[in-house]
């Protein structure tokens, strides 16, 4: 199972998340990675954990001020990144620009949408994966895998579909180690999570639970 740690923006600090990640990474067959906002990737990218960004821009280089560049996030240490966060949605177009843009820096995609429909239209653009997040269970403490758990095995339907290749997460409400196991069992093949870890008094034992049964 693949556990994304998006840290959005919230005021934790990325650095010794992104530490604990490492750590527990070392003691799990899980693949742990850490999604700091842009400003932090080169700092937890030097932890040695594995580093995602949590959005690029569909641009090259050249005149885009305040946008993201692809090959700036890959250079910073980024091996992937999210794109169309629901905390960050983009156009259709946008979203094919961004993930050509992150295949051209050698990023691997992670497209988040919101329901089964809009993955099978996401997995139609070939990222790597795709991750279906109900907005209204973010942040909400009540985990996907529980409170609506058709939308994730409907999701992995959706996307086989239109591409088997490509592999779908959930996300929202994700802080425990069950969560992660009844994620995986509706067919999911990694989670994508925040609060549970950016928000928790330890996040270093947040992320040894979250792992622990798999
Ligand atoms: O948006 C999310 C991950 O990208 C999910 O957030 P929570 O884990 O806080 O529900």
């Amino acid at each position: 199972m693949f556990v994304l740690v998006n840290l959005k923006t919230y005021p934790c600090d990325s650095v010794a998340v992104a530490q604990a990640a490492a750590e527990v990474d070392e003691t799990t067959d899980a693949r742990i990675a850490v999604a700091p906002q842009a400003a932090h990737l080169e700092a937890v990218a030097e932890t040695g954990v594995e580093t995602w960004a949590q959005h690029v821009d569909p641009i090259e280089y050249g005149s885009n001020t305040g946008h993201t560049l692809a090959e700036s996030v890959a250079d910073a240490g980024a091996a992937g990144t999210l794109i169309n966060h629901s905390e960050h949605r983009l156009t259709l177009d946008a979203i094919d620009g961004s993930v050509r843009a992150a295949e051209r820096a050698g990023l691997e995609t992670v497209v988040c949408a919101n329901n089964p429909a809009q993955i099978g239209a996401a997995a139609a653009l070939g990222p790597d994966a795709v991750a279906v997040e109900p907005p209204e269970l973010i942040g909400s403490g009540t985990p996907v895998s529980q409170a609506d758990p058709d939308i994730v095995s409907d999701a992995v339907e959706a996307a086989a579909a239109v591409d088997s290749d490509v592999t779908v997460l959930c996300g929202a409400g994700i802080s425990t180690g069950d969560d992660v196991v009844a994620a995986g069992e509706l067919g999911s093949k990694g989670v994508l999570l925040a609060s549970g870890v950016a928000k928790a008094d330890d996040p270093a034992a947040a992320l040894a639970d979250l792992v622990e049964p798999l």
